[in-house]
């Protein structure tokens, strides 16, 4: 991103630099490998000395590949790990084992003069636009500092940097000196998009980017996204609980259920063939508000029985197999594999005892967009 924003000549709209890969090639180069990762928050108790008596499996072994300028999608419930997991990632967490490599480097255990070098190439997203920018800075301040915290120093310097970049989320330069109270919920997301920007990232972790905003704006939060990860060639882990924002903006999309990935896979064997059963709960669960008014068959929707269990003692086997309604003997006593099964495409993975039947199909139309969300899709499909 150290390349001039070009001016386009007709319109005299900002632009964005030539890409980092071809956007719409298939990526395959690794860029950030996690093997095996766990992370448990121990528990401390007893009195009067307090030792550990138990630990929150928040994160229990995960296996993730992204590559380079890909969007990748990391999707569950509340509570499985899917924030523990981008937190563990952007090293702001310590494991508690296996490994996170980027670009061939192992930074699980990296200190903070040995992660410098890369906390510049992964940056976050967070989900409250609110909290995450500090009130007391202006966004002059706030866009700049990770330039001078990596000594970053572009051409025509930072301030005109900025400016740049608030062109390209879309917010006026002249803002420059403007305050955060000053702008709205998605304004905010926008400068939090510029200031993960400002560091040349390649890989942007963001942490259910739009959940917190309104459906209109979160349709624009997701296009903007979408246009930096295809036009700058930077790669995303979009952590979502929302099936239907994920499959708009992710290639491939990882479900977590209870601190496991139990299901992995591109987003269109995921989204049309889901193996997992609860994978397939999850896409039953989309609104169908739009399918019912085209007069179209309504698919039955899953419900699934109780709550998540606590990640401090989650079932034995297969963590799924208490809210499963094909769950047998063997669930409880082995934990299924996260495997190729037959019938899928080599890169869709699963981790079931009973899979669901690999010829169960039209399940695109389980998913039904907001509208503006399905606008969105429309219209980049057209390009
Ligand atoms: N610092 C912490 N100490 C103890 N437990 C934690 C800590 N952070 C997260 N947890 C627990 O780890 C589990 C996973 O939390 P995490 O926030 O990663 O889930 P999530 O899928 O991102 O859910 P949400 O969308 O609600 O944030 C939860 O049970 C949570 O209570």
């Amino acid at each position: 991103m150290k390349e001039d924003v070009a001016k386009d000549v007709t319109t005299g709209a900002t632009t964005l630099p030539a890409p980092r890969t071809a956007a719409k090639d298939t990526p395959a180069e690794p860029l950030l490998v996690v093997d095996k990762l766990v992370k448990h928050f121990p528990i401390k108790g007893g009195f009067p000395v307090r030792r550990t008596v138990g630990a929150v499996q928040a994160v229990d072994g995960i296996d993730l590949t992204v590559h380079v300028g890909e969007s990748f999608g990391l999707v569950g419930e509340s509570g499985c790990g899917k924030s523990t997991t981008g937190r563990l990632i952007t090293r702001l967490l310590e494991p508690t084992g296996g490994t996170i490599s980027y670009r061939g480097r192992d930074i699980s255990h990296a200190s903070r003069k040995e992660l410098a070098p890369v906390r510049s190439e992964i940056q976050m997203i967070f989900q409250d636009p609110y909290s995450s920018l500090n009130p007391r800075q202006t966004v002059g301040r706030i866009i700049s500092a990770p330039m001078e915290i990596n000594g970053i120093n572009p051409a025509g310097g930072r301030e005109k940097r900025v400016r740049e970049l608030l062109e390209i989320v879309g917010l006026n330069p002249e803002h420059y000196n403007r305050f955060p109270h000053e702008f709205s919920g998605g304004q905010r997301q926008r400068i939090g998009v510029a200031r993960a920007l400002a560091s040349e990232p390649k890989l942007i972790v963001a942490d259910e980017p739009v959940s917190a905003l309104d459906v209109s704006i979160q349709a624009q939060v997701v296009n903007l996204l979408q246009k930096v990860q295809r036009e700058l060639g930077i790669a995303f882990l979009f952590i979502a609980h929302d099936l239907a924002v994920v499959r708009h903006f992710s290639q491939r999309v990882a479900v977590m259920y209870l601190g496991k990935v139990i299901e992995v896979g591109d987003r269109g064997s995921i989204y049309t063939r889901p193996r997992h059963p609860y994978t397939h709960a999850l896409l039953s669960a989309v609104p169908e508000v739009e399918l019912e008014e085209s007069g179209k068959v309504r698919r039955e929707r899953i419900r699934l029985a109780g709550d998540v269990p606590s990640p401090v003692s989650p079932p034995s086997g297969c963590r799924f197999r208490t809210r499963c309604w094909k769950a047998q003997d063997k669930c409880a006593q082995e934990e299924p594999p996260l495997v190729r099964l037959s019938g899928n495409r080599e890169d869709h993975l699963t981790a079931c005892h009973f899979p669901e039947d690999p010829t169960t199909e039209a399940r695109d139309e389980d998913i039904v967009l907001d509208p503006a969300l399905a606008a969105l899709e429309d219209a980049a499909e057209d390009q």
